[in-house]
């Protein structure tokens, strides 16, 4: 079979998925995040704390890994990594990135995006030294950093078996959040 159509076999979405009504979502993102979040954790989601960070180059291209979310708090979301890679060196080069996750069992889909700040050296040093041992030594020294992007939006969308996928976009508008 050619693998387009193994590809245009395979069910999406083909089973019970949790409702959303964009209506009933809460003022500030923060709160929805950690709401779905305990959904996740609550579906035995394996790695629901994994996310694709997705960076530019210093040509524009973009770039894209898995990291572990490290924090999520009023001053963003957080993720560490070494300024010896790739994703580091883009994030000081281009402090802008964007964040998604994917947690299959719910049809969730969340996307943040933002301009990204380092966290106080002292917040990278405690992640650096929360490390396992073999984990550390695999980092050059001084590199690894927590990076917060401070979002500018945040979409939270919810697949549906009948197609009817819902979404909620946060945007940031001063100080509070504008939803549509
Ligand atoms: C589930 C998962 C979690 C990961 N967590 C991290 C992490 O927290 N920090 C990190 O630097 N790399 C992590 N990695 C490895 C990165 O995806 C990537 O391979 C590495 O950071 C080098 O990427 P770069 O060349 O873009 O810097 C993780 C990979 C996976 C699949």
């Amino acid at each position: 079979m050619p693998f387009r159509e193994t590809l245009r076999a395979l069910p999406v979405f083909d089973r019970e998925l949790p409702a959303f009504d964009p209506s009933t979502a809460p003022a500030d993102p923060l709160d929805l995040f950690r709401s779905w979040f305990a959904d996740a954790l609550d579906a035995s989601v394996a790695e629901p704390h994994a996310v694709t960070l997705s960076t530019v180059d210093a040509d524009g291209l973009p770039d894209a890994r898995v990291l572990i979310l490290k924090d999520v708090s009023a001053d963003g979301w957080s993720v560490a990594t070494t300024t010896a890679g790739s994703a580091g060196a883009q994030l000081l080069a281009s402090p802008v990135a964007a964040l998604s996750t994917y947690w299959t069992q719910l049809g969730r889909q969340v996307r943040v995006r933002g301009r990204v700040q380092e966290a106080p050296p002292e917040v990278s040093e405690a992640d650096f030294l929360a490390r396992s041992a073999s984990a550390r030594a695999r980092v050059p020294a001084g590199t690894w950093r927590v990076f917060v992007v401070r979002p500018v939006s945040v979409e939270f969308w919810q697949a549906a078996a009948s197609r009817d996928h819902v979404r909620v976009r946060y945007v940031r508008s001063g100080e509070g959040w504008t939803r549509s």
